[in-house]
């Protein structure tokens, strides 16, 4: 094959062509964008039918066809022909109605900041853009958390529309000279209302500081912010509010069917995998307060083995694992997703059949949130709210609110109780056991942290009963709580009063960082934060709510205190274990007991020495060591009798018996057949240790004596059956047996003289 031979002139022809295209292109769409841009004012938003209609580039049009996206939602219609006005917009829609695709049209490929409240979120926002942006040339780029912040940083100067959540774009914002905003043209808030609580206060002001004051802004949600103090921090300018469905009957969307039931806290879990079992072949999501009881219902469900396919999802779980769950729930037909709130907004998994409310939500817009996951673009779901009878004012909360609910009562007839197995499976698994307590007490934490009071009574939960529904024996204290009851009835504080109606000044509050919600690069806090708890320091109490684990205070740690703590723990230091030639541990009995009350009376004495106890406890070992001591003699009897079997047979000229068990023939069923010979050295003098005769009354002692009787009795008179058979075994005729006994005889003569 010849050479390619390198054309300085053609190339440089090329390049030319390619820079002469482009700006033809360049042209082109400049020409496109002011024929739009000239129509944006004479649109006629009522007249609009499809997508073709709106004054959209031709980029986007392609877009939007080959998602099959053909005729505009009511919000999409609406508020993108305002944006494109470049008017600031508040847009409110019932969920699932399209809103993404409302703001993501505005953008039509302008530089612009996407803000989220969840990684999730930001995914998909960001797959949709993909999509449906797919003819145009901006660049896109994720800023969410959970990847390598190098990853993100390199990428930045290329990008034009950045999708992110809050912590993260702040991080970067203060970290990273590529990053600048001075030419963002658009700020969007999806889901504006969380992003603009109290649960990203911080980060939120810290980044609208950033941006440059002449942007457009657009703020989207289902249960859009109103209020004049969020807005007030967005300085928007002349915004207009598109709620569509404002003048609806209902809130929520027409094919959701909502039903609740009233149910005792204790009553829940049975009740959830009854349902569980009894759909195996529906897509459910089951939400929870927190994330330690997701984790926990989750692994106990998982131990349980119903037939469905089971997922969890929350702020704790790794950044990878979060994804692959999110896409393969999103992949599946039938499964069961146990989340937190984290997946409550915004996230559009498909074909959702049910949403069931494990928890009453903290207030109404979660409730729509969360039943919101089903019942998406004009398709049928159903939402089940679970409710302690204490919560039963929830109900008139969702009524005032446009919403229509209907009770259901519980069939008893098809419960199915896990409790039993639950209790066998803490027994067996500590790490299970520890998740149920830590479970316990976040739910009980955050009913307590509930800022409406007429709601949540944390009183009212019978937390024996509901501890022990999750299998504990024993209920866990909830220091933090009981801490809190102290100080209020000591009159030092008074939690629940102090609560302010319409949020708290930033001053007032106490924040902390949730273990339990959707957090988010671990700066989100729980929204539940206006508690005016100053007396005491929580951060410190959720140490101690993790039960059972280390609380990492930093005391001074000095020898004796090392030394004490091994005591407690009993363990014993520079222990050293000794095996035998097969691996078997050598136990040395007079450090380690053998019994069981031995054992115990070990492990019960903490300090001191209870000498009634004692005594028994060695009158028992006395006991096991003589055991011990004639089943190993006994063994060694047995093998010197099939010694002198088989010396008999070699004297009788006989060849050697094979098979030395079966030599045996008075064969003892209990006795260790192994070959070799006992080792008894290990065996204390019973006698000498205890300082006893050898006639002592004990009915166990003096074994040899009963043994030497017997043998003495057996020579004396050999018509016995005993004596018969003994020698029988041994392969000897009458002759040899009496010359044996007279052997025997004479040598038993020697010693007594
Ligand atoms: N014009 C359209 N034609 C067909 N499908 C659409 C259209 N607009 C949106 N959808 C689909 O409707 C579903 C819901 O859209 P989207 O997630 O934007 O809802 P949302 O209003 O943001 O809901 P939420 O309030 O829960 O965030 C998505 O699956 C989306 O693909």
């Amino acid at each position: 094959m010849k050479p390619k031979r390198f054309d300085k002139r053609g190339a440089k022809g090329d390049h030319l062509s390619i820079v002469r295209r482009k700006k033809e292109l360049k042209e082109l769409e400049k020409r496109e964008i002011a024929q739009l841009t000239a129509r944006y004012d004479h649109v006629k938003i009522d007249e609009i039918q499809s997508f073709a209609d709106m004054p959209l580039s031709q980029k986007t049009q392609r877009g939007l066809a080959e998602c099959e996206y053909f005729v505009p939602t009511e919000i999409q219609r609406e508020s993108v022909i305002l944006g494109l006005r470049g008017f600031d917009v508040l847009g409110a829609a019932k969920t699932g109605s399209g809103k993404t695709l409302a703001f993501l049209l505005t953008l039509d490929g302008l530089g612009a900041l996407i803000i989220t409240p969840t990684r999730e979120l930001a995914v998909q926002i960001y797959q949709t853009l993909v999509n449906v942006g797919k003819f145009h040339d901006f660049s896109a780029g994720l800023l969410i958390g959970g990847k390598e912040l190098e990853f993100e940083k390199d990428r930045l100067d290329v990008i034009n529309i950045v999708i992110g959540t809050p912590g993260r774009l702040l991080h970067h914002m203060d970290q990273n000279p590529l990053f600048t905003c001075v030419n963002l043209q658009i700020l969007v808030l999806d889901e504006a209302d969380r992003c603009l609580d109290m649960g990203f206060e911080r980060e939120m002001n810290a980044i609208i500081e950033n941006l440059p004051p002449t942007r457009q802004t657009l703020l989207f949600s289902a249960t859009q912010t109103k209020k004049v103090k969020d807005l007030g921090r967005l300085s928007l300018k002349d915004p207009k509010y598109v709620s569509v469905h404002e003048h609806e009957k209902y809130k929520t969307p027409e094919g959701l069917t909502q039903s609740y039931m009233m149910i005792e806290q204790h009553d829940k879990l049975t009740m959830l995998w009854s349902f569980i079992k009894s759909h195996p072949k529906q897509k459910i999501i089951i939400f929870f307060a927190t994330c330690n009881q997701v984790k926990f219902v989750f692994d106990v469900v998982c131990k349980l083995r119903p037939y469905n396919t089971l997922y969890c999802l929350n702020g704790k779980i790794k950044q990878e694992k979060r994804m692959d769950t999110y896409q393969s729930f999103c992949r599946k037909q039938h499964a069961v997703l146990f989340a937190t709130d984290l997946a409550s907004r915004g996230l559009d998994f498909p074909e959702v059949h049910w949403v069931i409310h494990a928890d009453c939500p903290e207030d109404v817009d979660t409730y729509i949130h969360r039943s919101g996951r089903t019942a998406r673009y004009f398709k049928g779901g159903e939402s089940l709210l679970l409710l302690n009878p204490s919560e039963k004012n929830f109900i008139e909360m969702l009524e005032t609110n446009r919403i229509p609910i209907t009770e259901i009562k519980v069939n008893p007839n098809q419960l199915v109780s896990p409790q039993a197995k639950i209790s066998a499976f803490l027994a067996k698994y500590p790490e299970l056991k520890a998740s149920a307590q830590r479970a316990f007490v976040s739910y009980c934490k955050s009913v307590f942290l509930m800022k409406n009071k007429s709601v949540f009574d944390f009183n009212s939960i019978d937390t024996a009963k509901f501890a022990s529904s999750l299998g504990l024996v024993t209920t866990p204290r909830v220091r933090f709580i009981n801490r809190a009851e102290k100080s209020k009835s000591d009159g030092k504080t008074k939690p629940h009063e102090k609560i302010s109606e319409n949020g708290v000044k930033n001053s007032d509050t106490f924040h902390f960082m949730s273990d339990d919600d959707d957090s988010d690069d671990g700066v989100l806090k729980m929204k539940r934060v206006n508690h005016k708890l100053e007396e005491m320091n929580i951060e410190e109490e959720k140490e101690e709510e993790v039960l059972e684990m280390p609380a990492p205070k930093h005391h001074v740690v000095t020898k004796a205190k090392i030394a004490k703590r091994i005591l407690k723990k009993n363990i014993s230091a520079n222990k050293k274990v000794v095996f035998d030639d097969e691996g078997q541990q050598i136990l040395d009995r007079s450090k380690v007991k053998a019994t069981e009350a031995g054992k115990s009376y070990e492990e019960a004495a903490e300090c001191g020495i209870n000498i009634d106890e004692a005594k028994k406890v060695m009158l028992e070992e006395d006991k096991f060591d003589r055991k011990l001591f004639r089943e190993k003699l006994k063994a060694k009897r047995k093998m010197n009798k099939i010694k002198l079997k088989e010396e008999a047979r070699e004297r009788r000229g006989l060849p050697p018996s094979d098979n030395v068990e079966a030599a045996d023939s008075d064969g003892d069923a209990e006795s260790d057949e192994s070959g070799s010979e006992p080792d008894l050295s290990w065996l204390p003098d019973p006698d000498k240790v205890y300082n006893r005769d050898s006639d002592h009354e004990n009915e166990d002692s003096g074994t040899e004596e009963i043994d030497s009787n017997v043998k003495r009795r057996k020579l004396e008179n050999p018509s016995e059956d005993e004596v018969t058979s003994d020698d029988e075994c041994l392969g000897l005729n009458k002759r040899e047996q009496e010359e044996l006994a007279l052997k025997f005889l004479s040598s038993k003569k020697k010693l007594s003289s």
